[in-house]
């Protein structure tokens, strides 16, 4: 995997030409390696941001780039090797085994029908094994749980070795232990990652720059020490935040309460 420069710039969108925008004109550059939170409160954008960036809902102005390529200029395969995504609703190919699904993560670098070579089944055991799935990989998807199955998805698209990794809230339905271990192995990987998060103390940890968004508009960019401000926060999601440093971690902590 190699990482890769993201650059945004004016894009938008909205559902027709009649209806309003739901996500208004947002320009940003992450730089190469780095990982993107975007935060905000339910129905702010972030998916709909998110769903142009792995090249799902096409945009109603901009471009998006990944180093010089815009991906919504170049064939779906093509951004396929490009940009790989975990979304929010999970497949429902419960028949297929853990390795069976992690291997279709390889068919955007396969030549038409042909089958997988030894460098593919190299990367399925080497992804397998990132996303601690070696021993489930012989079970058949509808047998896992629900945190099972994410990593599975996780696993997938590591295995499209892409240089751009969309995740859109993908700590839903994990326990702690493996929260903090996919964060981690988000944080490991040699790719450049755009990640939605509710956790705003997880997205400070994890992340490298943040995006806030409210009614969607970006209002916010930048490091999270610089960004998530307690008067930020707390306009963006209607509460009152307050901001401490942890005494044992010394890391910084919001707390919330409902505005009186
Ligand atoms: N195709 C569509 N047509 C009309 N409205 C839409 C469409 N897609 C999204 N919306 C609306 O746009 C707003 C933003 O939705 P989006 O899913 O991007 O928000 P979000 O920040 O990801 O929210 P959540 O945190 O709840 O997942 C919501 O009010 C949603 O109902």
């Amino acid at each position: 995997m190699s990482h890769a420069k993201l650059t945004v710039e004016n894009l938008s969108w909205r559902p027709s030409r009649k209806a309003p925008f739901i996500l208004h004109p947002t320009s940003f550059t992450l730089d190469c390696g780095r990982i993107l939170g975007v935060v905000g409160a339910n129905g702010a954008g972030k998916s709909t941001l998110l769903r142009s960036l792995y090249r799902y809902q096409a945009p109603t102005t901009g471009t998006i780039k990944v180093d010089d390529q815009d991906i919504w200029a170049i064939a779906p395969r093509s951004a396929a090797r490009i940009v790989a995504a975990v979304l929010q609703e999970q497949p429902n190919d419960f028949a297929l085994t853990v390795r069976d699904i992690v291997t279709l993560g390889r068919l955007p670098h396969r030549l038409g029908f042909s089958s997988p070579g030894q460098t593919c089944a190299q990367i399925i055991e080497r992804v397998l094994e990132q996303a601690d799935l070696s021993e489930l990989a012989d079970r058949q998807l509808g047998t896992l749980s629900g945190g099972e199955r994410q990593r599975v998805m996780m696993a997938r698209a590591l295995a499209q070795e892409p240089r751009l990794l969309v995740l859109d809230e993908p700590t839903n339905h994990l326990d702690i232990q493996h929260q903090l271990e996919l964060l981690q192995l988000v944080k490991d990987m040699d790719v450049t990652v755009v990640v939605s998060l509710h956790d705003l103390n997880v997205a400070a940890a994890y992340c490298d720059d943040i995006l806030v968004m409210e009614h969607g508009h970006t209002i916010a960019f930048g490091p999270p020490e610089e960004v998530l401000t307690e008067t930020l926060v707390s306009g963006a999601f209607s509460v009152t935040a307050q901001l401490e440093k942890l005494s044992k971690s010394q890391n910084n902590h919001f707390s919330f309460q409902l505005n009186s």
